[in-house]
């Protein structure tokens, strides 16, 4: 059996929190014994009944509620993880100070999980502690507490305050973005709408923030995020963009969120950005493919840009001035990857596909990417070296398969404040040897 299943079910590290107590009862209770309302020992990962914990640190800061609660033991704190309101769950964090018998609220960065109707929650080492939430699915159940990695730890420093950060857990190696420059006018949208369209499950386009005024057939939050300036700056200011850069008169940037909303759907994130956003973009830490676009000739840039009628002749002429400036760019050492001439359009999105490793027949795999798989609320969850063991409710002799699922963390990397990628998950059969575990996603 893979990691002798039934071993680990009865080792269970945790439970799921929710609002039936009685099931935490019922996996947890009947292999170990709860000892007078302290921690409960199980293996590796302890875990605290956080109702007894209520009767031992009565001091107000804790929630008194019932369900949505994990209490998480690491070195000498509790992470106390949820806490149940009248409608949901939230998922605040609380730490009890077992040394000093205090309870702190910390500063919590990173992007936070929604609520949710329940979570369980390990530990994976003395820095991150993973939290799974019920009742969602895969792409979205996955999220690390980060208690202290170097980044928290930079953050408590700074601060002089206790702090911990959330990451999401990505499911899947995202393939490196992809970022397409050249002059306005060359046909970069067109090759861009070309690429997504053959192959709509595997590229995402990285929507950007511009102040400019939409064009008649641009969409709000589909071409562009139509921003005001002064909000546009104060985001910059909050650190909001990856890159930003003052194009044709208008700022142009392309936010965090952008690219990870891309990558979130295990795609490959294409970026629309002038050169300056390039150079920025290459001097940042995300990983990418950089691609120029060249014209033809001159006359030829130019005809295209009249003939598309989205601009004034003021702007034609400010976009022309550019165009000169950023063609003279394309060979700066180290900035682009490729250089591209878009003279025959279909032959050069041939050379763009190939560049991209796109050969015939690559886009009925990709089509078949499986879709997420749902997390029941009622799941257990126990740890294996790298490897965890989630069991999604009751086994049935003849669909096993369908219960057991295996989140891998040994090609974990990234984590807050950005996101958690490299997880592998897969579904196992636990009546089997363990050598034909299927890749889910
Ligand atoms: N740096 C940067 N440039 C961008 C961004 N979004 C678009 N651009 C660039 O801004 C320039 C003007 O874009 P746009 O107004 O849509 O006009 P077009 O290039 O003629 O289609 C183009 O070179 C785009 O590549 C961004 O987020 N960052
Ligand atoms: N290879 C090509 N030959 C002729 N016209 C093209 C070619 N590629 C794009 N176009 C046209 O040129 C105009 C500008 O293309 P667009 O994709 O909007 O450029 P960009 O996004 O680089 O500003 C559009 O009207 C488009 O249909």
């Amino acid at each position: 059996m893979l990691f002798g299943v039934e071993m680990k079910l009865l080792q269970c590290e945790l439970r799921i929190s929710y609002t039936n107590f009685d099931l935490f009862y019922h996996y947890v209770f009947l292999t170990e014994p709860l000892i007078g309302g302290s921690v409960v020992s199980m293996g590796e990962a302890p875990a605290f009944v956080v109702d007894n914990l209520n009767a031992n640190f009565p001091n107000g800061l804790h929630s008194k509620s019932k369900g949505c609660e994990t209490a998480i033991d690491i070195g000498n704190k509790t992470y106390v993880i949820g806490a149940s309101t009248e409608s949901a769950c939230t998922i605040g964090i609380q730490i009890f100070n077992k040394s000093t018998s205090d309870w702190v609220i910390p500063v919590v960065l990173g992007t936070k999980p929604k609520p949710s109707k329940g979570h369980s929650a390990i530990v994976l080492d003395e820095d991150r502690i993973l939290v799974i939430k019920g009742n969602t699915t895969s792409d979205d159940s996955f999220w690390f507490l980060e208690v202290n990695t170097a980044f928290v730890r930079e953050q408590k420093m700074r601060m002089a305050t206790e702090v911990v950060a959330w990451s999401k857990g990505v499911i899947g190696e995202a393939a490196k973005p992809i970022v397409i420059s050249g002059p306005s006018g060359v046909g970069k949208g067109t090759l861009i709408s070309k690429l997504m369209e053959e192959f709509p499950s595997m590229f995402g386009f990285s929507v950007s923030h511009t102040t400019r005024a939409p064009r008649s057939n641009e969409q709000n939050g589909i071409h562009y995020h139509f921003t005001e300036r002064s909000v546009m700056e104060k985001d910059i200011e909050a650190g909001k963009f990856l890159e930003y850069a003052a194009v044709h008169g208008n700022l142009y940037g392309t936010s965090i969120e952008a690219v990870d909303v891309v990558a979130d759907k295990g795609k490959r994130c294409i970026l629309d950005i002038d050169v300056q956003g390039a150079r920025s973009v290459r001097a940042s830490s995300l990983e990418a493919i950089f691609i120029f676009i060249c014209p033809p000739s001159f006359e030829e840039l130019e005809k295209r840009l009249r003939a598309r009628g989205t601009e004034s002749e003021e702007q034609i002429q400010k976009r022309l001035r550019n165009a000169k400036a950023e063609l003279e760019q394309r060979n700066s050492p180290g900035l682009f990857d490729h250089i591209l001439v878009n003279d025959d359009l279909d032959t050069c999105y041939d050379k763009l596909k190939k560049l991209l490793g796109l050969a015939d027949g690559v886009k009925s795999t990709q089509e078949s990417v499986l879709e997420p798989v749902q997390m029941s609320l009622d799941h257990m969850v126990s740890k294996t070296g790298h490897k965890i063991l989630i069991n999604c409710g009751v086994r049935e002799p003849e669909k096993p398969a369908e219960n057991m699922f295996v989140l891998d963390l040994a090609s974990m990397k990234g984590g807050a404040p950005g996101r958690t990628r490299g997880l592998r998950f897969f579904t196992i059969d636990p009546t089997s040897n363990g050598v034909d575990a299927e890749v889910l996603s």
